[in-house]
């Protein structure tokens, strides 16, 4: 991420100002708040009141929008903020914590009072740019942002996103900045290894988990695995949720193996919920070609030698040819359409842990309509939305998060989906269009999407704002 978008990040200095004048602690931020719904005031009050307030919330847009670096008058402290050492003045920082306490739930208020600090740094290089500046922090979220003043400990998942690369995976990033959750943006990889897994389903069959006894034991056997799985993750309350996604869950190998990675995920938590990100398949394609162009393009910048399946041979367009023929001849044979597959990888998981436990977001509605399809992904995880907000950022192009603190992606983030990938090559995606429609098909009745394609599911489709809208070409257009 750029500086600048960093400093975005960041409140200005008049807030300060303001709070100061105000003379705002936190306990009156919370009581101005309740004071909004008092009714026995006398009239002119809530009147001088309701000014104050709505002037706090159009300035604060505008503070933060603004250089932190302001007066160099002011003591300058050394922050590491997400990553970077920066000289803030000790008013940003300040500030920067009015901001995320004005704009947590109530309730929260004292517990992430208690807890709020920049987050620790884990590595200050990440093996790519999809961390923050680069580098690997403690949890996702710049800033400590937690409501639990319970002791932390080290304790498995309550929530594993498993899917899908390239659908907005990543996004779970914000979810750390919610005062409930904790999440680290590398992925622990762990059910993607055979011989763990393996180890863990051999355990299974030999303890009875009916018995409490043999529970016991299976815990003791399978700990060293367990233990270095934990390590991979941030430590976390016992009351708030811990959750960790590696798409290569989902991906990868049969559905027996998925089956396997998806017992061993109950074994290690019995109530554990699992998450899947989906999208247009076209899209996602692009986005994995994109991807492979810029990392092309970054090794031969540094002069290293590009060997792997993850760059790209030739040019942009070569590369598209090569992507559809092999499309064509996977088509052809009857093999699974992988970047379309998402009912069929996910039964496995389902199976196991029940629809109930299983939560679908659509990737594209997290960019069209981010605090509906992320309201829903937090009803989903039992925790308060209304202090969780997303706003449109302009020079980013996508959403970031604007309440209880302003955050964007890291530029690795938000790229292809720029780029209209069907009306610059729509010579390739005409083709993708048609081979991915039949594998689409079958997410509408698996994840009940609709009861069926009819006239009533296509009207539902045609609204851009819901979620899965993007079916809507597969299901309803002659493609
Ligand atoms: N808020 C926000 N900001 C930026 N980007 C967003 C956001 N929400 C979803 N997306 C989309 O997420 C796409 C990357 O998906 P993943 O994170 O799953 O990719 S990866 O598999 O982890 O590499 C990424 O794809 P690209 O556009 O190709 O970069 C984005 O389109």
């Amino acid at each position: 991420m750029a500086e600048n978008d960093e400093n975005e990040n960041l409140l200005g200095n008049k807030k300060v100002t303001i709070i100061k004048k105000l003379n705002l602690e936190g306990k009156d931020i919370i009581s101005l708040r309740n004071l909004t719904g008092a009714t026995r005031k006398p009239a002119l009050i809530l009147l001088v009141l309701f000014i104050v307030i709505s002037l706090i919330q159009v300035n604060r847009d505008l503070f933060i929008r603004e250089n932190i670096f302001a007066s160099s008058a002011q003591p300058l402290i050394e922050v590491t903020y997400g990553g970077v050492k920066q000289n803030l003045s000790g008013e940003s920082l300040e500030s920067l914590k009015q901001y995320i306490l004005m704009n947590v739930a109530p309730e929260d208020f004292a517990g992430v009072k208690s807890n709020l600090e920049v987050t620790d740094v884990l590595r200050e290089k990440g093996r790519d740019a999809a961390y923050f500046n680069g580098s690997v922090l403690d949890h996702a979220c710049p800033m400590t942002i937690r409501s639990s003043t319970k002791k932390l400990v080290r304790k498995p998942p309550d929530v594993i996103g498993i899917g899908f690369a390239k659908c907005g995976t990543g996004s779970l990033d914000f979810l750390d900045c919610h005062p409930s959750i904790t999440f680290r943006t590398s992925e622990p990889k762990f059910f993607a290894e055979k011989t763990a897994v393996q180890f863990i389903n051999d355990a299974l069959e030999k303890f009875d988990m009916d018995k409490e006894s043999q529970k016991r034991g299976f815990r003791i056997e399978i700990k060293k695995y367990v233990d270095e799985y934990l390590e991979r993750m941030p430590l976390a309350t016992s009351d708030e949720i811990l959750i960790e996604k590696s798409p290569q869950y989902s991906g990868g190998g049969s559905n027996e193996v998925r089956l396997e990675r998806a017992k061993a995920m109950k074994a290690i938590n019995p109530n554990i919920k699992l998450i899947g990100i989906a999208c247009d398949p076209v899209k996602r394609a692009y986005s994995q070609l994109n991807m492979k162009e810029r990392r092309t393009e970054t090794l031969k910048e540094s002069g290293k030698p590009c060997r792997n399946k993850g760059c790209l041979l030739g040019t942009i367009e070569e590369a598209f040819e090569r992507f559809t023929d092999k499309q064509q001849s996977n088509f052809d044979a009857g093999l699974p359409m992988g970047f379309a597959d998402y009912a069929n990888q996910i039964k496995p998981f389902v199976d196991i842990v029940g629809a109930e436990n299983f939560h679908l977001v659509d990737g594209e509605n997290l960019v069209q309509n981010p605090n509906y399809e992320w309201g829903k992904l937090l009803d989903f995880l039992e925790v308060e939305k209304d202090h969780f907000k997303f706003y449109k950022d302009e020079e980013k192009g996508f959403p970031c998060l604007d309440k209880p603190i302003k955050h964007c992606l890291n530029t690795a983030k938000g790229t292809s989906r720029k780029t209209d990938v069907r009306k610059e090559y729509a010579n390739f995606t005409n083709i993708w269009d048609g081979l991915y429609k039949p594998t689409v098909l079958e997410m509408i009745n698996f994840f009940k999407i609709c009861d069926k394609i009819d006239e009533i599911c296509c009207e539902k489709l045609s609204d851009e704002n819901s979620s899965f809208s993007w079916i809507h070409r597969y299901a309803c257009t002659d493609i």
